[in-house]
């Protein structure tokens, strides 16, 4: 039975989303377009290339993520994946190709545009307020999309409200809805990241290596979060990982990048098993 909070909660991460992601092979590096039992695709990409000094970093990359699906990104150090989140967020441009937004090509458009549109990104460095309560960030999170500030600062609660409440249970941090950002360990700051994009209602959610400088402990806890938000909410997850572990059973597909390009595109059991993709995995010592 779920319980006010809840479905606030659901209310407030889930927006045009679809539950329900599926595991289907598509048997191609480039899978273009949502397959049958896939949701409509809220992120594609287009024969993407980025090319700085003669070098071709993102190189030819066509991929798509279906509403309500979690893609994880992986490959070895060096292979242009934070280079194409850089693309697909808006801070550098294209050499040549599209990205579309549910539909929307926003190629030209800057980021603050794209996260209108429904694009949320957290960042390999912590983007929270330190000197501010974890709950008085979520609320900032809150105003920036309902334009409520001066409101916000007259009549809030003193937790924040129930939207605050819900995102925080969502991400299971609020036990800690009166501490202060900067005292939080790196898992429970990796959680609040998430509940700032949460707060936001995007349709896409870009993960950069969320699991980066977090103790062994904590990856577990954290994993079943970020897994709990994809799955009970619906989110669409776009996630840059090098934990294998963590992604095999969080992934509905694998996009692997080697050398710029997409070398395989499909569930998590097949690209593992892929010679190619366990040649590039080897060839550079990861
Ligand atoms: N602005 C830039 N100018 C020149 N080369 C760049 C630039 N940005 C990235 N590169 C190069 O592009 C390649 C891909 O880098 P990128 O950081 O995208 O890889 P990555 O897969 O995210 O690596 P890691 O897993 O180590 O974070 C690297 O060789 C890097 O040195």
């Amino acid at each position: 039975m779920p319980t006010d909070a809840t479905r606030a909660a659901a209310d407030a991460a889930t927006e045009d989303t679809r539950p329900g992601a599926t595991t289907e092979d598509t048997g191609s590096a480039a899978a273009t377009g949502p397959g049958p039992d896939r949701g409509a695709a809220v992120l594609a990409l287009e024969h993407l290339s980025w090319s700085v000094g003669g070098a071709v970093i993102v190189d030819d990359i066509t991929m798509d993520v279906g509403e309500g699906e979690f893609v994880a990104l992986i490959g070895p150090n060096g292979a242009g994946k934070t280079s194409l989140f850089n693309l697909v967020t808006g801070l550098t441009r294209p050499t040549s190709g599209t990205i579309r937004l549910a539909g929307t090509d926003v190629t030209r458009q800057a980021p603050h545009r794209r996260a209108r549109l429904g694009m949320g990104r957290t960042f390999q460095t912590s983007s929270v307020f330190a000197d501010l309560g974890v709950g008085a960030n979520v609320g900032l999170a809150v105003q920036a999309r309902t334009g409520e500030s001066r409101r916000f600062w007259r009549r809030a609660a003193p937790d924040g409200g129930p939207e605050v409440a819900a995102v925080l249970d969502l991400v299971r941090l609020s036990h800690r809805a009166g501490a202060l950002a900067g005292d939080l360990s790196h898992g429970d700051k990796r959680k609040l990241e998430l509940a700032l994009l949460l707060a936001r209602r995007p349709r896409l959610i870009l993960l950069d290596e969320p699991m980066a400088g977090v103790s062994a402990g904590e990856i577990g806890d954290l994993t079943t979060v970020i897994r709990d938000v994809h799955r009970e909410q619906g989110c669409t997850v776009l996630m840059v990982e090098h934990h294998m572990e963590v992604l095999l059973d969080m992934a509905d597909r694998l996009a692997v990048m080697h050398h710029g390009a997409l070398l395989a595109f499909t569930d998590p059991d097949s690209a593992m098993a892929d010679p190619e993709v366990q040649a590039a995995y080897l060839g550079d010592g990861a």
